[in-house]
């Protein structure tokens, strides 16, 4: 028997004072049988587990259809230290010798929209190709118009078709790509090479999951849907408008325009109607010349990948600028300094927040994030703000609020995103005012056979009141209910599912999180000490600040960096004390941050589990959706117990 010495850790983030530590200690058991076991079966069960994620998923809505493909995911690559560690934390519950513990306390309605494209519109479709080219291939009416090319659109259609084999599916997409799924544009895919080439050619790009396997960016091939004439023909099955846009619905007459664009128009009526025009990329003002000059753009789908893929092979190419705190930013930044690392070009992430998903993490792990961004070559410029850009021979001067000036060759904006609304407005649909996007009922109905879904729909939620969600699981789960409620064998369900949603910084670190998570709410941190502190006395320093002067850019490496930035570093060790309420800071030592490896971090509204994050903790879902059903709590430290692995994990 391995006898492990292991311990929990606990950070709270704006918990009332009475929340003190308490010291304890574990000694956990765990045998190497039982780590060889968890070794050797991590990709069967991670597999396994993700399938059976979205199995549960399809009945939390109450569905029968059969699920799209589970996103791909890598889990972080696990050393036998870490592995051992994690066993530890397995046993806790079963032998609780000490543990110690510290809490930290931490429409507007167009009048007028005709067929013709608005000009963002315009923009957006710049270098698509219409497929049909004419509207003369497209039916006159169906029975399911599903609006978005995107993964709602292909849940519902999926949903639909199992309900309604014989049923008359279009899907109308603005993107020439056929359906494919977004989250491997910012991970999975930079690994790939002559990026640039294949990514222009989406309908056969692959890329390699976490397990080794190859898989498809689109849901499905090509010769999986029935070309639009057969529709037109009256044909039965699913086909895709590639490249068309829908301009306008009417609601009453049940009939929709579209727009291709090289000009060509259709009309067509439907039986019901799916609006899932997901969201656009959000662009900073102060780089639109920037980007009207090539030296600036977004991420949000697969040509962006082929024009950022483009421009990093540009051997002129020296710094990458990506603008952007949040998930999106900081997924890619890590990804570009991998690729860019062996050709000695270095990735700069600006942002206006004090560490890397400070919106969302609790401060320390945010600071967590900084010092794995940083290791990872990623140099960190905090606090700042992009006020303005000047255009320079092969690159651009980006102004920062700091008073200092980053010379890129390239700016990717990752600055959020925002619901993607024009067909909702011109068609005089609700437009929820505060959070954006189409106004849907619990049923996600916007209007008598108008339905929405993924990232546009703005839905009630039972639980949690109403929200938009902007993630993969979302999209998925809501489309396929919408769907399943378009086909309509049985009176509409109401959207229950409380969706997840993941990401991944390198190789490393994999969370994945559901409910409301806000770093604006206290939370409750539980981590095991084992792997807490292991490597806080390591050295990496943050890189942050920028150096001033015209044509210096950024100053690189952990020593050139100006003082000042986040001298991240949580208050540590079990004798720290516990800071008080909300506006009571923590205090923070000098020194390198502390390093959290495994636990679980709850988001508390009013007394209530409003969102759970697990923090490279994994097939532990079905239990925080259990967490957040149940909502209260006595003591949150024993939920946490919920979460330790077990032996089969
Ligand atoms: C790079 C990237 C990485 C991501 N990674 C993750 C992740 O790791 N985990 C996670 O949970 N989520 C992730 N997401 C978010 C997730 O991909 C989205 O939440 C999801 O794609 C939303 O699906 P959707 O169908 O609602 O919209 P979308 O996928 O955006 O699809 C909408 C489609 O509709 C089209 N369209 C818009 N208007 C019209 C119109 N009028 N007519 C016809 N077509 C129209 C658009 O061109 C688009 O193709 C990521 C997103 C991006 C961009």
């Amino acid at each position: 028997m391995l006898r492990a010495l292991a311990s929990i850790y606990i950070e709270g983030q704006g918990l009332s004072r009475r929340d003190v530590f308490k010291v304890f200690r574990v000694c956990a058991h765990s045998s190497p049988a039982s780590e060889q076991t968890v070794l050797s079966t991590d990709g069967a069960k991670k597999s396994n587990a993700k399938e059976t994620s979205y199995a549960t998923t399809a009945a939390d809505s109450g569905g029968g259809a059969p699920p799209p493909p589970p996103p791909p995911r890598p889990p972080p690559a696990r050393s036998p230290r870490v592995w051992s560690a994690f066993a530890a934390l397995t046993a806790i519950t079963a032998s609780l010798g000490g543990v110690y513990i510290y809490r930290k306390m931490n429409g507007d309605v167009d009048d007028e929209k005709d067929t013709k494209l608005s000009s963002d519109e315009r923009e957006a479709d710049a270098g698509e190709t219409a497929l049909p080219a004419s509207g003369e291939a497209l039916p006159a009416h169906v029975q399911y118009l599903l609006v978005g090319g995107g993964t709602a659109s292909f849940a519902a259609m999926r949903a639909i078709r199992s309900a309604r084999p014989d049923a008359q599916v279009l899907i109308v997409g603005a993107e020439s790509a056929l359906p494919y799924m977004r989250p491997p544009l910012s991970k999975e895919l930079w690994r790939e090479p002559d990026l640039a080439a294949r990514a222009a050619r989406p309908d056969s790009l692959t890329f390699r999951q976490w397990n080794g396997r190859r898989r498809s960016v689109t849901y499905e091939p090509s010769a999986f849907y029935t070309p639009p004439d057969r529709l037109r023909d009256g044909g039965a099955g699913a086909g895709v408008a590639r490249g068309w846009r829908a301009t306008r619905l009417d609601p009453v007459r049940h009939s929709a325009e579209l727009a291709a664009p090289g000009g060509a128009t259709h009309t067509l009526t439907y039986d019901k109607c799916l609006v899932a025009t997901g969201a656009r990329a959000r662009r900073v003002p102060a780089l639109r010349a920037a980007a009207a000059a090539g030296r600036a753009l977004a991420l949000r789908g697969v040509r962006d990948v082929a024009r950022l893929a483009a421009a990093l092979d540009d051997p002129a190419l020296r710094t990458v600028a990506v603008v952007g705190g949040g998930f999106l930013a900081c997924e890619l930044a890590v990804a570009l300094a991998d690729r860019l690392r062996e050709d000695g070009k270095r990735v700069v992430q600006v942002f206006r927040e004090g560490a890397p998903l400070a919106g969302v993490l609790p401060r320390y792990l945010a600071d967590d994030v900084a010092a794995r961004l940083t290791e990872a070559g990623v140099t960190l410029l905090p606090e700042v703000e992009v006020t303005g850009a000047a255009l320079q021979e092969g690159g651009v001067h980006v102004q920062l609020s700091s008073g200092a000036r980053l010379d890129a060759q390239l700016v990717v904006e990752c600055v959020g995103v925002e619901p993607e609304v024009e067909l909702a407005r011109a068609s005089g649909l609700e437009l929820e005012p505060r959070l954006g996007g189409v106004l849907v009922n619990a049923e996600l109905q916007a209007r008598s056979d108008v339905f929405a879904a993924g990232d546009v729909a703005c839905f009630y939620d039972e639980a949690l009141g109403r929200r938009r969600v902007e993630h993969h699981d979302h999209a998925v789960v809501s489309g396929r209910l919408a769907g399943e409620n378009m086909a309509a064998l049985a009176p509409p369900k109401p959207y229950k599912h409380q969706s997840m949603f993941w990401s991944d910084l390198g190789p490393r670190l994999g969370y994945e999180a559901i409910g409301i998570v806000d770093s604006e709410l206290p939370t409750f941190g539980v981590f095991s000490a084992d792997a807490v502190g292991d490597e806080a006395t390591e050295p990496h320093a943050l890189a942050v600040g920028a150096s001033m002067g015209p044509s210096e850019g950024v100053a690189e490496g952990p020593s050139e960096g100006v003082a000042g930035g986040p001298s991240v570093g949580v208050a540590g060790g079990p004798s720290v004390g516990v800071a008080g309420g909300p506006s009571e800071s923590v205090a923070r030592r000098a020194g390198p941050p502390r390093r959290y490896e495994r636990g679980v971090v709850f988001y508390v509204r009013e007394q209530r589990v409003v969102g759970v994050l697990l923090w490279n903790l994994f097939n532990r879902m079905h239990v925080a959706r259990q967490v957040i059903s149940k909502g209260e709590f006595e003591d949150l430290f024993e939920v946490a117990k919920l979460f330790s692995p077990q032996e089969e994990d």
